[in-house]
């Protein structure tokens, strides 16, 4: 990793992008593809992977002077509560597997967190070799199917032309965030769209942790050598923080709920047990699914009481 060395006094301010972040300092690259350290002038300074940045250079390392406006900023906290965020996404690629099963209630919990930040999320269901629970997982999907949301069968271990194609496709051109429960094949996806990533990812944990070893770093990684198509890795997928979100917007948020959301008697219905509710007659009726309504009740309930 170079280190850039320059005049500390009235050093001309330069921008870059974030590639990486753990604690309070991150890595910037610059346009020219040089990466350095570099630290936060203060709290308003502090900046997450994919931000657009104004830095200076000090001594061997940079201080980071401004954050460039955000189109968008995804965030989750995990069980020790730190925060992973990632910003200025184009979409977000929700990887999960046929085995081990997926967790409904973390998938649409990370679909919220898109949501809320106009953020498109892609969801892709992998191990297709995996015959019996492929069919199982594709069918516990099928309510999502339903909403529209893409949800691209992958065979990741053994990919073959359509899968290439398919992920092409998908990510050309765009800043995607990946996301998965442990599994699913992050990894695998990764390593096979970007040669090198895991001596790269080394390189970035030795620079920011002094060679101690760490997984938790977000990272960015460039698919293309002409800088146009990036790969977000950030690990884990523990519960999402969705305490930004009020529960009256909850509905809003899950296409499916909202479809209905619309039909109801009162204008400020909960869905939950209200009469003349449109959401409920689809539950009744079969075209909202039992899981998806309960995920939206205990969600709706989380909602209600972080807030007081
Ligand atoms: N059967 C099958 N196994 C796969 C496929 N893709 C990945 N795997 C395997 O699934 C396991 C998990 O894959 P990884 O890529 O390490 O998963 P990960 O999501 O990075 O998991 P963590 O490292 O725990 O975060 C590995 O043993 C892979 O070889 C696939 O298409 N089919
Ligand atoms: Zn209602």
């Amino acid at each position: 990793m170079a280190k850039h060395r320059g005049g500390t006094d009235g050093a001309a301010l330069r921008e870059g992008l974030v590639v990486a972040s753990h604690g309070r300092h991150c890595i910037v690259e610059t346009a020219e593809g040089e990466r350095v350290i570099c630290h936060p002038r203060g709290k308003k300074s502090q900046a997450v992977v994919g931000d657009r940045v104004q830095w200076q250079a000090s001594e061997d390392e940079g201080t980071i002077e401004k954050v460039l406006p955000r189109s968008n900023l995804f965030y989750r906290q995990d069980e020790i509560r730190t925060k992973s965020f990632a910003a200025n996404l184009d979409q977000v690629l929700i990887l999960i597997a046929a085995e081990p099963e997926f967790s409904e209630s973390q998938l649409a919990r990370a679909l919220i967190a898109a949501e809320a930040e106009h953020i498109t999320p892609v969801i892709a269901l992998n191990k297709r070799d995996l015959a019996t629970a492929f069919a199982r997982a594709w069918e516990r999907l099928a309510p999502y199917r339903g909403m529209n949301y893409q949800v691209l069968p992958l065979a990741l271990r053994a990919t073959d032309a359509a899968d290439r194609d398919a992920l092409t496709g998908l990510l050309t051109g765009k800043t995607t965030l990946v996301l998965g429960p442990s599994g699913a094949g992050k990894s695998t996806l990764i390593n096979l769209l970007v040669p090198g990533a895991s001596a790269q990812t080394g390189e970035i944990s030795q620079a920011l942790n002094s060679g101690k070893h760490t997984t938790t770093t977000t990272t960015w990684y460039w698919m293309d050598k002409k800088s146009d198509t990036a790969l977000i890795d950030s690990p884990g997928f523990q519960e999402f923080g969705l305490h930004h979100i009020e529960a009256m917007q909850l509905a809003r948020l899950m296409p499916d709920i909202a479809e209905h959301a619309t039909e109801c008697k009162f204008y400020n219905c909960t869905h939950l047990h209200e009469p003349g509710c449109g959401v409920i007659a689809q539950v009744e009726s079969g075209a909202i699914s039992p899981s998806r309504y309960r995920i939206y009740g205990e969600l709706f309930a989380e909602l209600s009481q972080t807030r007081y």
